[in-house]
């Protein structure tokens, strides 16, 4: 069994980590950390769990996290990177959810997060942990930067263009919507009920720390230079994440070969489902799955090509993701504990 200590138990990634890890098989949950509710029950805060988690919370100093094989760190950004160094050196694998090591450019980190990164020395070695384009990697990986949630439509949606040549690198746009889950579980005036439910904005618009983000990594992974506008907007919706991606096509092809495009480059990802042409992913036909879905449209045939792209913004957007890289980074099926089909209605 591999033994699986996740600090920031109390937020909503945390939980949603406690919801796979609980029936994963090769999994004995052996300590979840919070600073506020240090002796509790787990199951006493989160009565789903009641009956499959018989942890209590114990405060990040007092739990002993070099006794687990893998630590996730479901925490605000800058906590992962003070522990990781003396959890690395004793053997432990770390899975950071949250921005710590996403950033190969120190100073671009600083500048988007403002805050000195105190680890600069494991950037390099970190492995961004987006499965469906670097999987050997993440297998071989101590340390995992685990993607942000826009960060992995866009990703996803733009790549097998992009590698293709088809379309022009330059002008991308991603019009994206999350629920209001995305923001996290602490107390803010702009997820309160009265002022994001009947409502809808943009928001980020002048920049948003997951554009350098998403850049960075397409220019990785394709080896372009892109220049992405990335417009995030938040929905009166709990769950759920849709982006859609507008790209230039640079060369004549038609609508058979694009959808064939996509489905040789994800004929692999089981996470990854290309529906047929023209179709309307929804938010829910992923809610509480792990499964991105994405459709490929091109309006009255023209040079633009629109890819619609939905997920669950707490399972691939995160935690489901950070237990596809721990399978991989234990030799498992990539898969295991991560088939829920997604909640209708
Ligand atoms: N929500 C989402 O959809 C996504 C979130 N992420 C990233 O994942 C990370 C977690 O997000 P989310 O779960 O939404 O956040 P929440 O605000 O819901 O939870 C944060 C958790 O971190 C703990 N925590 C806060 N500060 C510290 C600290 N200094 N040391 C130890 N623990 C701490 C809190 O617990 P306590 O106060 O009890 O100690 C809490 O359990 C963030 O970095 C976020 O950006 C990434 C992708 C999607
Ligand atoms: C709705 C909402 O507020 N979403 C968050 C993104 C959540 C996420 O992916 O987080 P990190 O990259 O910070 O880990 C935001 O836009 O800041």
């Amino acid at each position: 069994m591999i033994k699986v200590g996740i600090v920031g138990g109390t937020g909503y990634t945390g939980v949603e980590l406690l919801r796979l890890l609980a029936v994963h098989p090769d999994v004995q949950l052996t300590a979840i950390t919070s600073r506020k509710e240090d002796g509790l029950p787990v199951a006493d805060m989160f009565p789903s769990l009641r009956g499959v988690v018989d942890l209590a919370f114990s405060s990040p100093d007092k739990a002993d996290l070099s006794q687990c094989d893998v630590v996730f760190f479901a925490t605000p950004h800058g906590v992962a990177m003070a522990q990781a160094p003396a959890l690395l050196a004793a053997g432990v694998k770390v899975i950071d959810l949250a921005a710590d090591f996403r950033l190969k450019d120190q100073a671009t980190f600083e500048k988007w997060y403002k805050i000195p990164h105190t680890a600069p020395e494991l950037i390099e070695e970190a492995v961004y942990g987006l499965p469906e384009l670097n999987r050997e990697d993440i297998a071989k990986a101590r340390l995992i930067a685990n993607p942000g949630c826009y960060p992995t439509t866009m990703q996803l949606g733009f790549v097998p263009l992009l590698k293709a040549g088809l379309i022009d690198a330059s002008h991308l746009i991603a019009d994206c919507k999350s629920g209001v889950s995305g923001a996290g579980r602490k107390a803010e005036i702009g997820t309160l009920f009265s002022e994001s439910s009947d409502n809808f904005k943009a928001y980020g618009v002048h920049g948003h720390r997951h554009t350098p983000e998403t850049s960075a990594q397409l220019a990785r992974y394709t080896g372009q230079k892109v220049g992405l506008i990335f417009t995030p907007h938040l929905v009166p919706m709990i769950r759920g994440m849709h982006a859609t991606l507008y790209a230039r096509l640079t060369q004549a092809i038609d609508d058979a070969a694009l959808q064939a495009l996509f489905e040789e480059t994800y004929k692999d990802s089981q996470f990854v489902d290309v529906m047929p042409f023209g179709s309307h992913p929804e938010t829910r036909s992923t809610r509480g799955s792990n499964m991105l879905r994405l459709a490929l449209h091109r309006p009255e045939g023209g040079d633009t090509v629109v890819i619609l792209v939905v997920q669950d913004n707490l399972v691939k957007g995160a935690s489901g993701q950070a237990v596809q890289c721990m399978n991989l980074m234990f030799g498992l099926d990539e898969a295991t504990g991560l088939k829920q089909i997604a909640l209708l209605p």
